[in-house]
């Protein structure tokens, strides 16, 4: 098998979506999932766009153990200068810098010639060696740029001492199939090509970036740039979960990472819930729905087998189990399937009439929950089996606060919630756990104060009592705290009732 290395830009490409910027403790979170994820090059930043964002990049390499810290620039020594020092305290650092190849951004950004970006170009690559070894080079508006030259370009960075080339589709214009011909071209093409790794870095503007970076993969790039949940500028970059995903599902490729899929929905969790950015519901692999099934056929055939309908096991991605949704169109089986699932038993001729009855409800309510299965079949259930923790994950690190993301479902419903915080808020989430874990009932959870407002210091308080203890939680980061504050209350408020 081929090792393919994973170059996750979520904290750079990512976060230069408008209302995904987080501050340098969100950003240590996010960098230190995704070494537990396991990609191998974290984008941290672009130091010399701010000193918030150049400060990310020095707390970034102290906080990550192994992946290589990658901080981008525009081919400007200055630029160059800021990410050098900015990733002084990477254990295995890069810079990656670059300009604009096509003939339109020569043209109209640069205002240029072909000869003087490909002098600008080397010259950028040999002043960035002169801080690392490791130096990535971006020929921008790749996929718009015509090949020959870009070859050109390609072999004179990697002459330069270019360890990586990136061939970006910036405009997400690209066809897979002109894309892939584009790598194949330069694999062919490019003199000295095997001494650096070729990059892909595709957007989605046309909903191609994932067929993209695999044509470019099946052609020889060894290096992909991605984002988790497929976040970017625009319509966004190759989602990390995808490329993944894809590579475990077709093992004829023969490219393996060093992903530890498993880990895949937790980390979506976490940046969605971070960036304030939500995941569309039926987005492949990490969707709401991406392993629910709605209609009967479908239903009927994944209870069946599984793989009827489904070419992953939810477990591989991190969920625990697919999700049969009781919809209109659901047949017997699902319903039969859930009244088994709530521990009613039912012959067929009683199916038959409860069936009818749910038809009936299910044409007027969208979403069919289990206490109205319950009801219609006449029977109503304790209150303990209605709630189910669906995630919770904690992180922590040295000198980094530690933040809790929790997904919560009551009934047929979501709460979810994250928070950073000390001690006292991990306090709260792990006695809703314990409670969850064991059924109990959530009287016993009372909240006894909140306060949404900020004090003096800017924090938020929870202030919660399970079995006699008072948990107390704050957070520094009050739009953070209080939709946590107000997911949990949600949770127990309607748990309650
Ligand atoms: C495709 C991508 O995603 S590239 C990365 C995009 N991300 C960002 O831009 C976020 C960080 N950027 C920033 O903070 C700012 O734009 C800065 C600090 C880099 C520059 O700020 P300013 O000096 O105010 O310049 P401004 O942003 O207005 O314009 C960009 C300048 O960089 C030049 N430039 C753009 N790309 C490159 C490049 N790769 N190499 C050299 N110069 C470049 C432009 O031609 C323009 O220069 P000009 O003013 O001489 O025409
Ligand atoms: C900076 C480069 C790699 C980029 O983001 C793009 O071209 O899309
Ligand atoms: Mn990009």
């Amino acid at each position: 098998m081929d090792r393919l290395f994973i170059f996750d830009t979520t904290l750079r490409d990512g976060e230069q979506v408008p209302g995904c910027q987080l501050n340098t403790v969100e950003k240590i979170q996010v960098a230190k999932a995704l070494e537990s994820l396991g990609v191998d090059v974290i984008e941290a930043g672009f130091p010399i766009s701010s000193p918030g964002d150049f400060n990310s990049v020095v707390e970034i390499s102290k906080a990550v153990t192994w992946p290589t810290i990658c901080a981008l620039t525009r081919g400007v020594q200055k630029d160059i200068d800021v990410a050098a020092e900015a990733l002084q305290y990477a254990k295995n650092k890069r810079i990656h810098t670059g300009i604009g190849t096509s003939e339109f951004h020569i043209k109209h950004k640069f205002n240029s010639t072909q000869k003087e970006i490909l002098e600008r170009a080397i010259a950028a690559v040999k002043y960035a060696k002169k801080y690392v070894e490791d130096v990535e080079f971006y020929c921008e508006d790749a996929g718009r740029t015509d090949n020959v030259y870009l070859a050109r370009v390609v072999e004179a960075v990697i002459k330069a001492g270019a360890t990586v080339v990136n061939i970006p589709d910036t405009t997400g214009y690209c066809l897979p199939w002109e894309f892939g011909e584009k790598i194949k071209f330069l694999m062919e093409n490019v003199n000295g090509v095997h001494n650096a790794i070729i990059s892909t870095h595709c957007h989605n503007d046309l909903g191609m970036a994932t067929a993209n970076t695999i044509s470019g993969v099946m052609n020889g790039a060894r290096q992909v740039e991605v984002t988790m949940n497929g976040i970017g500028e625009r319509a966004g970059n190759t989602s990390l979960e995808e490329v993944a995903m894809i590579l475990k599902c077709h093992k004829g490729l023969n490219i393996e990472t060093q992903i530890n899929t498993q880990k895949i929905y937790s980390t979506s969790r976490l940046v969605s819930g971070l960036m304030n950015m939500p995941v569309q519901a039926n987005k492949a692999i990490v969707g709401r729905n991406a392993f629910a099934h709605s209609s009967g056929i479908h239903q009927d055939g994944v209870l069946k087998n599984r793989e009827s309908y489904e070419i992953m096991d939810p477990k591989d991605v991190g969920i625990d189990e697919n999700s049969i949704v009781l919809t209109a169109r659901s047949g017997r089986a699902a319903l039969k399937h859930r009244l088994s699932v709530l521990g009613v038993d039912v012959e067929n001729g009683k199916l038959d009439v409860i069936y009818e009855e749910f038809l009936k409800l299910a044409d007027k309510k969208k979403d069919i929950n289990d206490d109205d299965v319950l009801l219609i079949a006449g029977l109503e259930r304790s209150e303990k089996q209605r709630i189910k923790l669906d995630y919770l994950q904690v992180t922590s690190g040295v000198g980094v606060k530690p933040i809790a993301s929790i997904g919560v479902m009551i009934a047929n419903e979501k709460f979810e919630a994250a928070a950073t915080g000390n001690g006292p808020v991990d306090a709260a989430i792990k006695a809703l756990k314990q409670i969850i874990r064991r059924k109990m009932t959530l009287q016993e959870f009372t909240i006894q104060s909140m306060n949404k407002g900020s004090d003096d210091m800017g924090k938020v308080h929870m202030q919660v009592e399970y079995e006699g203890v008072v948990y107390y939680g704050f957070g520094a980061n009050t739009d953070i705290v209080a939709a946590s504050v107000e997911a949990y209350i949600n949770a127990i408020n309607k748990f309650v009732k």
